[in-house]
């Protein structure tokens, strides 16, 4: 039995990680999704509660034959104890999945395996452009699993994020 770990902030959960968990679950018989940051929401580019993420992520991965597991993980200042931090959030696993350098560095040096995966189509594929879609009121939808754009109706996601993006205006570029 192998279980593997997927970290990400998920800002939003779109097709491109939904691509990897694909791939992933030909390797791993169960999957934890560790949801980053979890403590951040209502910014530009934390739009989404940890809560509203786990909803996003665990309507999506009904679509693969994993036992899947969404845990939320805070920052925390500390990069040097942040591996012990996850450990201590998430069932174990036996393998990390990560393109993030400085995550791929903490998991190597605490002896954990991790794989990295290819970008498929990253020119799209990438929450930053989405939630600049979102936020200049373009095409979004197709970029994001069907129960994520349902998620993001529901919490009112696309209004939140213009209105946040309003409040933002002039204190930090538009991400
Ligand atoms: N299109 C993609 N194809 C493959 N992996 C991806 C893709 N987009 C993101 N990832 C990977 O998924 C993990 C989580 O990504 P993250 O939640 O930061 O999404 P992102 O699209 O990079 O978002 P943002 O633009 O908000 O930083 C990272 O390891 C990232 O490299
Ligand atoms: N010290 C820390 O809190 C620490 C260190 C490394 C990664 N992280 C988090 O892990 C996640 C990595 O996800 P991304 O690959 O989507 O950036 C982010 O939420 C990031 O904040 C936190």
């Amino acid at each position: 039995m192998t279980r593997g770990f997927y970290i990400g902030r998920f800002q939003p959960y779109h097709n491109g990680h939904h691509r990897v968990v694909e791939q992933i679950a030909t390797e791993v018989d169960e999957l934890v999704v560790g949801i980053g940051s979890a403590g951040d929401s209502h910014s530009t580019r934390n739009p989404f509660t940890a809560g509203e993420r786990i909803m996003m992520i665990t309507k999506s991965l009904v679509d693969f034959d994993l036992v899947t597991y969404a845990v939320p993980i805070e920052d925390l200042d500390r990069n040097a104890v942040w591996v012990s931090h996850v450990q201590s959030m998430s069932p174990n696993f036996d393998v990390a999945y990560s393109n993030n350098p400085l995550v791929i560095r903490l998991f190597d040096e605490a002896g954990i395996e991790v794989r990295q995966s290819p970008m498929f189509e990253r020119d799209v594929l990438e929450g930053t452009e989405i939630r600049r879609r979102m936020a200049e009121g373009g095409d979004w939808r197709e970029l994001v699993p069907k129960p994520v754009a349902d998620v993001i109706d529901e919490i009112d996601g696309v209004d939140r994020i213009q209105k946040v993006s309003d409040t933002d205006a002039g204190d930090t570029p538009a991400e």
